[in-house]
């Protein structure tokens, strides 16, 4: 009898101390739920203050939660804001994505808001911030085709500009893969250009020299997007403004890097073609239209609702910390969205110092270990263009020759 009244105590106590363990775990979480709920306001408020110092003091700041849409319930959860079927199946049967990114699903409600028509008091340019990575692409890719496939609008309707070539391939890449039908994409082969300025060549299978019309009017005429490098495009617009009168969409990706270039002047082309469209698309009638009065193209009829506006989209993985750089570029009604991550991402750095002797060894035991059957993509910075060369050269040789050889033995 005493034995089972013993027994009886301790499971009590075991119990007991169960209970007080849970209750001790369960204090413990929601004291951390709350100091991580405290530090994401600080950041938020944070963000808010930078926001509003560097863009514009009564900007509207929406930030990104993390709601993750599902691509095939987007048009009946966005009736107002609808995608293109076409891209729709696309996304989900090519790209084989099933829901969109969180800054897409933010992001994408306001971008396609032009289906509600100029007036939608929502309208505004944008400037999405969010790290790298996170899918930026398709938040300006999507809403550009949905308009060209919803407004059948077949004239040449949107620029994508960019700081390097690299990016120019890969937007290329992920508009072409949507494969519509008629869409011409372009980037810039200045040989055919009314410029003097010299460019380098890129080669593209739409480029513009493959036209064979005469003017550059006309070869835009038949073209509907341009991708292209800022550089590029800054010595193209002055020669050849009229081309780009009726642009809806004006998409610069990765602009903190731009804007921070000291060779392009980009506020003064920003603010030159919204001018340029908003006079032309308005019927405003300017009685000069030279380069000098592009540049304070900021003037009083920005204050009211134009009926059309050139929509810009900026996007970078930080806030552009020149701040007089960006609050020149003059958006019009600007939403900015920013996301910052709650969760620590997989990365790992590691730094090695080496020898000079031992660093081609290194690299290509590093490049071995890394994807020992040459499946993953490395990216390998040097600091001179000269060292790229050699290095370019020299494992296109080692992996194509030396290393079958070892093989081979
Ligand atoms: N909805 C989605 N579902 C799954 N993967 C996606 C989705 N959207 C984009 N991705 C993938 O995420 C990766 C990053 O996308 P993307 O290049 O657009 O990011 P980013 O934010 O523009 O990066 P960066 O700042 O380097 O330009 C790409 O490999 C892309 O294929």
């Amino acid at each position: 009898m005493d034995k089972a009244k013993k027994q009886d105590n301790a499971q009590q106590s075991d119990e007991e101390k169960q209970s007080d363990e849970k209750k001790q775990s369960d204090e413990e979480k929601q004291l951390e739920k709350a100091k991580q709920l405290a530090k994401a306001k600080r950041l938020d408020k944070k963000k808010i203050n930078e926001i509003r110092k560097t863009l514009s003091s009564n900007c509207r700041i929406i930030k990104v939660e993390n709601e993750q849409i599902y691509i095939a319930s987007w048009n009946s959860i966005k009736k107002n804001t609808p995608i293109n079927s076409y891209i729709i199946d696309k996304l989900i049967n090519k790209f084989l994505y099933t829901k969109f990114l969180p800054c897409q699903s933010t992001t994408l409600e306001y971008t396609l808001l032009y289906k509600n028509g100029s007036n939608s008091i929502l309208n505004g340019d944008m400037y999405i911030e969010a790290p790298t990575g996170l899918g930026k692409t398709l938040c300006y890719v999507i809403p550009i085709l949905d308009y060209y496939l919803s407004q059948n609008d077949n004239t040449f309707f949107c620029v994508i500009l960019t700081p390097t070539e690299e990016l120019v391939k890969q937007v290329t890449k992920v508009i072409t893969m949507f494969d519509i039908k008629n869409l011409i994409i372009s980037t810039i082969k200045p040989k055919t250009y009314n410029t003097n300025m010299c460019f380098d060549e890129i080669n593209n299978e739409n480029d513009f020299y493959k036209s064979h019309v005469n003017t550059n009017e006309q070869r835009f005429e038949q073209k509907n997007i341009l991708i292209t490098t800022t550089t590029k495009f800054e010595m193209l617009f002055y020669s050849n403004q009229n081309i780009f009168k009726k642009l809806k969409y004006l998409i610069i990706d990765e602009v903190d890097s731009i804007l921070n270039m000291d060779f392009v002047n980009i506020n003064i082309v920003v603010n030159a073609l919204t001018k340029l469209v908003q006079q032309t698309e308005n019927n405003i009638k300017y009685s000069s239209t030279s380069n000098n009065s592009y540049s304070n193209a900021t003037d009083s009829n920005l204050l009211y609702k134009p009926k059309h506006f050139l929509q810009k989209i900026l996007l970078s993985a930080t806030i552009c910390k020149v701040s007089n750089k960006l609050l020149s570029l003059n958006l019009y009604r600007p939403i900015f969205f920013y996301y910052i991550l709650n969760y620590a991402r997989n990365y790992e750095f590691y730094l090695h110092v080496l020898k000079k002797s031992d660093k081609l060894c290194n690299l290509i035991h590093l490049i071995q270990k890394t994807s020992p059957n040459g499946d993953k993509n490395i990216l390998i910075f040097c600091n001179t263009e000269e060292t790229v060369h050699f290095l370019f050269r020299f494992l296109t040789v080692y992996f194509s020759h030396v290393e079958k050889k070892l093989l081979q033995n």
